[in-house]
């Protein structure tokens, strides 16, 4: 890690003020702030063109806001990454071909004033076997971790990934994960983007919901569950009408599958309760506790019907 720059003024490794970006008529970002710490690993999370590809563009300086600014470390996006402060693992684009991992990781050091040790990086993002393969015989998972090594040639203090996991397989996943842990334990900051929930829930300290161009929501994945309470009550109630379990005390919606009606709950107890006077012949009843997928479901969804307001 860089210990020559200075820090930020703010202490803030990045800070997104009232960023807005249009395409056409498209306003793809619609305000926003974001404040991350130096050392936190943030998950960007959001349905197809939330406006997550887009954020991250203007943080890396490859895309000018149209109002707003954007500071890492302090200092301008383009003067970070200049600075080396910066690594970043963007969406799929073609790697140079008829070079090899090696040649491609060596070459791209050189670019650099402080990078790091090329077989460090080769190792770190867990390419080692494959280093002698040239860069058109790769895989998508594996150019995916190739991708990976050049981002981390930098030796940077902020690691930007954009869905890094997209092509890779459970096992490569896994490693791919591993590699970051080892990178994060010295404090380093990550942003991510991803689709995956349960990543997001696993590796971040933090997630940020993004749905139209526009935070929804902030929090610990624990934190993002239970903002939409989320329980679910699953039972078989003979003889009743979805309708009359919807209105019970403690219950936001109802769904049928096959014999069985799912109760989505913002509180499971009152609801259990008022299920059991009003029905007593429910049988077979199971609890589940909301996971992160339910929630993000839901945050995007009244995102949606404030937007339609
Ligand atoms: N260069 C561009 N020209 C026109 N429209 C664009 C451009 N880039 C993005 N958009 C639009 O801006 C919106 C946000 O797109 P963006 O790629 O930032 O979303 P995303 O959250 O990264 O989506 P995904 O998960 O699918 O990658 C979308 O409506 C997209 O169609």
């Amino acid at each position: 890690m860089s210990t020559t720059t200075p820090q930020a003024p703010d202490g803030a490794a990045v800070r997104l003020t009232g960023l807005h970006k249009h395409f056409g008529d498209v306003h793809a970002v619609r305000g926003v702030d974001l404040l991350i710490a130096p050392g936190e690993v943030v998950a960007f999370l959001g349905p197809n063109g939330a406006g997550k590809s887009t954020t991250i563009d203007m943080l890396l300086g490859l895309t000018r806001p149209d109002a707003g600014t954007v500071r890492i470390f302090g200092s301008d996006p383009v003067a970070a990454v200049q600075a080396g402060r910066v690594g970043a693992m963007l969406q799929a684009g073609a790697l140079l071909p008829d070079v090899t991992v090696r040649e491609l990781v060596t070459m791209f050091a050189g670019l650099h004033r402080n990078p790091m040790p090329p077989a460090r990086a080769i190792e770190m993002a867990g390419v080692t076997d494959i280093a002698g393969q040239k860069t058109q015989k790769l895989s998508g998972g594996q150019a995916q971790r190739v991708r990976f090594a050049l981002a981390l040639v930098p030796d940077p203090d902020l690691l930007v990934l954009d869905e890094p996991t997209a092509a890779m397989d459970v096992e490569v996943r896994r490693a791919f994960w591993a590699s970051m842990r080892e990178f994060t334990a010295g404090g380093r900051t990550v942003l991510f983007a991803t689709h995956y929930l349960q990543e997001a829930d696993q590796f971040a300290d933090r997630v940020v919901v993004l749905a139209r161009g526009v935070l929804v929501a902030d929090g610990t994945g624990a934190q993002i569950k239970s903002t939409v309470a989320g329980r679910t009550i699953s039972a078989v109630v003979d003889g009743s009408a979805t309708e009359s379990l919807g209105a019970l005390p403690g219950v936001l919606g109802t769904e049928r599958q096959g014999a069985r009606t799912l109760l989505h709950c913002n509180d499971s107890d009152t609801a259990l309760r008022a299920l059991l006077a009003a029905y007593p012949q429910a049988h077979d009843i199971e609890i589940a506790a909301g996971n992160l997928e339910d929630a993000f479901l839901e945050l995007v969804a009244t995102s949606r019907q404030e937007a339609a307001r």
